[in-house]
């Protein structure tokens, strides 16, 4: 079938710096007595995972940015953290890490992740660091082989370890134990894995020995300070290299990207799919191939992608598999089981999502199978918050023809923030501040967000409603009201009596709020710490209408809820969501319900017992005194669809929100 219009892609991409030698730089400056300068660092979500971690060891590493300077303290000088790591998405800062923690005697530290982190395997890195004498205790359930869990430091043995995988992470982190204890590791696997660590190590004055499948670290390195300047991501590159080759004019450009061999295999595998890719200006920067890539587009062939080559490309095998479907033939990816623990089951999750648009895709236990077409695919992509699945859909999306939206689009963040930006740029959408994810050339929507506006008046079920249809479409929550209880608590013990608060002593607090992403739902946090039930405590409740209606502070909280709710599918729920915070919002709902039948769930959901009609009476006095001093802000949207939930379930209630997304929904992506 024919596109609608032709894709011209051209100019210039110098991609974000390499993910895995971001973290190592900040690493290995941290082990080294000295100053190292950090230049083009990777200032990601997973890479201040690993700076606030070795922050919290006692390393001085200012805020990350272009060019910085890390101070370590040498190995010796590392300390326990007071507090949990919060390793967020990272599995390269919890695995490397936990290398370095366990070899460290004296010293243990607690490690946490989101969701996706914590399914995942870290026994892989547990086991041959537990041969080598390290504790490391999982804390989940039983069987469970994630996070959390907690390293207790100490004097580790040397080890001979032959791995089955060819895993950069699980020999990086023996050898930083090997370094923290002063003791010999030699690592071989059955594949060559990544050598950013070993080559990192080298240029540091660690006399290691590296052979084609294994390394050899003797005892007792120092590992000396020397500066880096990080390299382009060819991971990041290549989204970037398969636009071009599905381009049908211009040329791509791709600057300053890592030409490591143990990264390449992505570009073999455009070569051999018939992508027209110019290798020049190569050089050694820190013991790292570096050079500029020139993309054209060509016709393109499937292939067999398997064996050798695939810890090459791992990460690169969502962007390939998504070309794939455009390309003539069949493609198949083997060998590639590993794809299954990473930030999401990334065969599952890519095959579903290619079915879901329109291509024909079958998953294997170890990759897929994909027949290529030129049919536009329309579609909503799911990308369980795995950061190359969106980039990698949203190249697909770019396509003329394609409709596709994305229901994470912000998940980019993890390794390529400027991701939409660049990719709006190099479809020709004018400056780099043109957000691609609004609309493409083709006009295609590709990921423009979903927002559903849940308002209504006290416990009419708009927090746990929003919450149960958050869940359902598999997109983020977010409570506007808790952040006005965030700011009433802290008021509660700094501004005296409350009869005389005012918004700047109230606001003053502010800068000791901020939010995490929890599963779904965005949480306030109080100085990092969540008080959630604090938060719908009497004394809270009490004084929060009070503070809801100072206008600085309606403007702070809807300034947070913004920013939690920007660019991704999500629901917020408040009393002013539809009106002030996301005017734009595509759907707005407006929950209502007798005010008896309000004070009667609410006393269910605090007494967890059947509530006396006495209590249900004075339960009622109070909601309704609440409302009236909420009323200012509380009225529906003009185009919000009231449901008054009465007499109806909370299932029923929260089926109809569904119903109502899901129609919004396709109305967003095939527009009449
Ligand atoms: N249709 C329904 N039938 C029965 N119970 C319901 C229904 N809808 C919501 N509920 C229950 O009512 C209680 C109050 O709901 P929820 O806390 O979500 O209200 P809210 O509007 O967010 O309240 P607030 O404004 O005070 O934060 C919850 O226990 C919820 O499960
Ligand atoms: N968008 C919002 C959200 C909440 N409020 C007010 C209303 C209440 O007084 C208070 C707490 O809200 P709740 O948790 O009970 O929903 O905050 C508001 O004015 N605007």
């Amino acid at each position: 079938m024919k596109r609608r219009a032709p894709l011209h892609v051209a100019g210039t991409i110098r991609a974000p710096g390499d993910k895995s030698i971001s973290h190592r730089a900040l690493i290995f400056a941290a082990l080294a007595d000295g100053e190292t300068r950090v230049r083009d660092i990777l200032a990601s979500a997973d890479v201040h995972a690993t700076a606030s971690a070795l922050r919290a060891m006692g390393v001085s590493i200012p805020e990350l940015s272009t060019d910085f300077v890390v101070r370590g303290h040498g190995i010796a000088a590392l300390t326990s953290p007071a507090r949990a790591f919060d390793c967020a998405n990272s599995g390269t800062t919890t695995r490397l890490l936990c290398g370095l923690l366990a070899g460290l005697p004296g010293r243990s530290a607690r490690f946490e992740g989101d969701a996706s982190l914590s399914r995942r395997p870290m026994r892989r890195v547990a086991s041959p660091l537990a041969s080598m004498g390290a504790h490391i205790d999982f804390e989940g359930a039983p069987g469970h082989d994630g996070l959390p869990m907690r390293v207790h430091g100490a004097q580790l043995r040397g080890t001979n370890y032959v791995s089955a995988h060819a895993s950069a992470q699980v020999k990086g982190a023996l050898l930083l134990a090997g370094l923290a204890s002063g003791v010999e590791v030699v690592v071989e696997e059955p594949y060559r894995s990544r050598d950013h660590s070993e080559r990192m190590l080298l240029a540091r004055g660690v006399a290691l020995e590296v052979s084609e499948r294994s390394v050899r670290l003797p005892a007792a390195q120092q590992v000396t300070a020397a500066d880096v300047v990080v390299p382009s991501d060819p991971s990041s590159a290549t989204f970037f290299a398969a636009l071009a080759a599905l381009a049908d004019s211009g040329e791509l450009r791709l600057e300053n990207v890592c030409l490591n061999p143990t990264r390449t295999g992505a570009f073999d595998v455009l070569q051999r799919m018939g992508v027209s890719l110019d290798v020049s200006e190569q050089r050694l920067v820190g013991g790292e191939l570096i050079g500029t890539i020139v993309v054209r587009p060509e016709a393109l062939n499937g292939t067999t992608i398997e064996g050798a080559e695939i810890p090459r490309c791992i990460d690169e095998l969502p962007m390939l598999a998504c070309l794939a479907s455009q390309a003539a033939g069949e493609t198949r990816i083997a060998d590639a089981a590993e794809l299954r623990v990473k930030e999401s089951d990334r065969i599952r999750a890519v095959v579903d999502n290619l079915r879901t648009l329109g291509v024909d895709a079958e998953e294997l236990p170890d990759g897929m199978r994909i027949i290529g077409s030129r049919t536009p695919l329309r579609g909503h992509v799911i990308t369980h918050g795995d950061h190359r699945l969106a980039m990698a859909f949203g190249v697909l999306g770019a396509i003329p023809g394609n409709q596709i939206t994305i229901d994470d689009p912000a998940c980019v963040d993890v390794s390529y923030p400027r991701f939409w930006q660049d990719l709006a740029a190099a479809v020709g959408q004018g400056d780099a501040g043109v957000d691609v994810r609004q609309t493409t050339a083709s006009g295609a929507a590709v990921g423009t967000p979903l927002t559903i506006a849940i308002d209504g008046p006290a416990a009419s079920g708009k927090s746990s409603t929003a919450q149960w249809v958050a869940q359902k479409l598999g997109v983020r929550h977010v409570d506007s009201g808790a952040f006005y209880r965030a700011i009433t608590y802290l008021a509660l013990s700094t501004c005296g009596d409350p009869e005389s608060w005012v918004a700047d002593d109230v606001l003053a607090n502010a800068p000791r709020i901020s939010w995490r992403l929890t599963e779904r739902s965005v949480l306030p946090l109080i100085d990092d710490i969540d008080q959630d039930t604090a938060l719908r405590d009497a004394p809270v409740t009490r004084q929060v209408s009070r503070v809801a209606q100072m206008l600085a502070v309606r403007e702070w909280v809807n300034q947070m809820v913004r920013s939690a709710g920007a660019a991704v599918d999500v629901v917020v729920d408040g009393r002013d969501i539809g009106t002030t915070v996301f005017p734009d919002a595509q759907l707005k709902v407006f929950l209502v319900a007798d005010s008896w039948e309000r004070a009667r769930r609410r006393l269910v959901q605090r007494l967890r017992r059947r509530p006396t009609d006495a209590e249900i009476a004075e339960e009622t006095e109070e909601l309704v005194a609440r409302d009236a001093k909420d009323a200012t802000q509380s009225a529906p949207a003009r185009d919000a669809i009231t449901i008054d939930t009465t007499t109806v379930t909370q299932e029923e209630q929260v089926e109809r929100i569904v119903a109502l997304a899901r129609a919004t929904r396709e109305r967003m992506v095939r527009p009449t």
